[in-house]
C-alpha cells in the first residue's frame, strides 16, 4: 500500500496537532516505530525552531533522545493553502523523499482546497491523502466532498479518519464477539431486548464553540463514532479478518438501519451554552441527544438500539449495555417483582473491560439479586495503545482497516439525515445532569445506570 517516505502534516500548528497528533508522533518515535521526515504545513508565522518548541510543549516538555529525534525530523513549509506557491515550496522540501502521506488536520472547508493544491504541484502522485473528520455535513455534501477528493486521489489512496476506529477497546468489541462463541447464539432479537450505547462527557464545549455550534452532537459523534460502534456490534461475522471483509459486513448492517425518525429523538442543550463564545444567539444546536434506531434484518428486527451522548453530563464514560430478555416465568423476584434482566456491559472508556450483570441468590433469602462479574482488560492484559498512535501508524503504513470507507460514511449520513437541523429548540438541561428528563423515554424502561468503575 506504499510505506511512507515522509509525513506531510497540514495543520501542524492547530489544536488537534497540539492535543493529539504531535504527542502520538512523539510516542511512536520513542517506541522506535517512527523515524521519517515530518513536514508541517501551516499559515503560521513560526519558524522551524518555533515549531519545534510548539511540538515540545505539545508533548509535555520532554527533554530526551526521542524528542530530539522527532524534532530533528520536523520540517516546516509556511504558507496559505490557497496559494499555489505553498505547494511549490512543499514540492521542493518533499523532493526525493519517496512516497508521501498527506495528513489534513485542517478545517474541513479546506480539505478539497488542499487536495487540489497538492495535485497542482504533482504531489498527488506516489502519495496518500488522509482527511480528518467531519466528512461532509450531510449525505449530499459528503458525496460532493468525496467526488472532489477522488478527482485527485483514488479510493485506494484516500483515508477518512474516525479516531474511534483506532481505539483498542473498540477493536476489543470485535474480538470479544467473534473470538468467543458464548455470545453468538444469544446475539439476536430472540434473546436481546435492547442495546444502549452511552457516550457521556463531563466537560462542556470549552473553546470549540464555533465548531460545535455548526455541528451539534448528532454530527459530532453520532453520525461517525457511535454508528461505527453500532455497526461493529450488530454486524454479522465477517468471513475473514481482511479489511475488506470487515468493512463489507459493516456496510451490510448499516444498510439495514432505518433512517431515524424525529419522533425517536430527544435533543437537549445545557444551560449556559448560548453564552459560549462562537455560539450563535438563539442557537438550536443540540449538546445532547438520545435516540432510538432500528435494524431491519433477521437478527435485529424490533430491537431498539438506543444511543445517547452529550456534553456537560455527570461523568466521562463510554459504555454499551445489552439487555437480555427476562426468563419467561419469574421465580426469584423479591416481593413478587420481576427478576431484573441480565446485562452485558461492554466498557470502553475510561477503563476497558466487560461486565456481566448476573443474578445470584441473596444470602438468607430465596430471591435473586444482581451481581456484577467483571474483567478489567487493562489490569489483566496490560495497557493499550492510544488511538491516534494507531491512526498515524496506519496512515503511514497504508493499512485501511481503521479508516472509514466512503460507503459506510454515506450510509451513516442517510441514517441521521432526517434528524439533522431539527427546527425546534432543544430541551434545556442543567450541567452535571443526565440530560432532559424526556430522554429517559427513549430506552425501554429508561436507561441503565452505567458502571463508571470496576471496583
Ligand atoms: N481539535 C479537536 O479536538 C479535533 C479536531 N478534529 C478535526 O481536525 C481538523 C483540525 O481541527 P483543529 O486542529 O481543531 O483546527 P485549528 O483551527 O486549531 O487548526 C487549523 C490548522 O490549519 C491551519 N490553517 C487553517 N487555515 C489555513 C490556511 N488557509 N492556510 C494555511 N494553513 C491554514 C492552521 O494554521 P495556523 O495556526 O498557522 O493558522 C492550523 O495549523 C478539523 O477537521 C477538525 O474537525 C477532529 C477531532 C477533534
Ligand atoms: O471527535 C470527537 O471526539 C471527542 C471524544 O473523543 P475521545 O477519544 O476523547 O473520547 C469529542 O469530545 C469531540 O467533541 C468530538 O469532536
Amino acid at each position: 500500500m506504499g510505506q511512507a517516505g515522509a509525513l506531510v502534516l497540514f495543520g501542524v500548528t492547530g489544536d488537534l496537532a497540539r492535543k493529539m497528533l504531535l504527542p502520538a508522533l512523539y510516542h511512536l518515535t520513542a517506541d522506535g516505530r517512527l523515524d521519517l521526515p515530518i513536514i508541517g504545513v501551516a499559515k503560521t508565522d513560526k519558524d522551524l525552531d518555533g515549531l519545534r518548541e510548539f511540538a515540545r510543549e505539545a508533548c509535555g516538555g520532554p527533554d530526551d533522545a526521542a524528542f530530539e529525534k522527532l524534532a530533528g525530523n520536523l520540517r516546516l513549509v509556511a504558507g496559505d493553502y490557497r496559494d499555489p506557491g505553498t505547494f511549490a515550496r512543499l514540492r521542493d522540501e518533499a523532493g526525493g523523499k519517496g512516497f508521501l502521506v498527506h495528513y489534513l488536520a485542517v478545517p474541513p472547508a479546506l480539505f478539497a482546497v488542499v487536495a487540489e493544491g497538492l495535485a497542482g504541484a504533482g504531489l498527488n502522485r506516489d502519495a496518500r491523502l488522509v482527511v480528518e473528520k467531519p466528512f461532509g455535513e450531510d449525505q449530499q455534501s459528503s458525496r460532493d466532498l468525496n467526488a472532489e477528493l477522488l478527482k485527485y486521489f483514488d479510493e485506494d489512496h484516500l483515508r477518512r479518519v474516525d479516531h474511534f476506529l483506532g481505539k483498542e477497546p473498540v477493536e476489543d468489541l470485535m474480538v470479544f464477539r467473534f473470538a468467543n462463541t458464548l455470545l453468538e447464539p444469544i446475539w439476536n432479537r430472540s434473546h436481546i431486548r435492547s442495546v444502549q450505547i452511552t457516550m457521556a462527557e463531563d466537560f462542556d464545549v470549552r473553546d470549540r464553540g464555533a465548531f460545535y455550534d455548526a455541528n451539534g452532537t448528532i454530527r459530532d459523534v453520532v453520525q461517525n463514532h457511535l454508528l461505527q460502534l453500532l455497526a461493529i456490534l450488530a454486524m454479522d461475522p465477517p468471513p475473514s479478518t481482511d479489511a475488506r471483509a470487515q468493512l463489507d459486513e459493516k456496510w451490510r448492517v448499516l444498510r439495514a438501519v432505518q433512517a431515524i425518525r424525529p419522533a425517536d429523538v430527544v435533543r437537549g442543550q445545557y444551560a449556559g451554552y448560548l453564552d459560549t463564545p462562537g455560539v450563535r444567539p438563539g442557537s438550536t444546536t443540540e449538546t445532547y441527544v438520545a435516540l432510538r434506531a432500528y435494524i431491519d434484518n433477521w437478527r435485529w428486527a424490533g430491537v431498539p438500539w438506543c444511543i445517547r451522548s452529550g456534553k456537560a453530563l455527570p461523568t466521562t464514560d463510554l459504555e454499551i449495555v445489552a439487555e437480555l430478555r427476562r426468563p419467561p416465568v419469574t421465580m426469584f423476584g423479591a416481593d413478587g417483582a420481576p427478576d431484573t434482566p441480565n446485562l452485558i456491559r461492554f466498557r470502553l472508556q475510561p477503563d476497558a473491560g466487560v461486565t456481566f450483570d448476573l443474578l445470584a441468590k441473596e444470602p438468607g433469602k430465596m430471591h435473586a439479586r444482581p451481581v456484577p462479574v467483571s474483567v478489567d482488560f487493562t489490569k489483566v492484559l496490560g495497557p493499550m495503545e492510544a488511538a491516534y498512535e494507531r491512526i498515524l501508524a496506519d496512515a503511514i503504513s497504508g493499512d485501511p482497516r481503521r479508516f472509514a470507507r466512503f460507503d459506510l460514511v454515506e450510509e451513516s449520513w442517510r441514517i441521521v439525515q432526517p434528524v439533522l437541523d431539527l427546527p425546534d429548540q432543544p430541551l434545556p438541561y442543567e450541567k452535571g445532569s443526565w440530560g432532559p428528563a424526556p430522554a429517559s423515554d427513549i430506552a425501554p424502561d429508561g436507561w441503565h445506570e452505567i458502571s463508571t468503575t470496576f471496583d
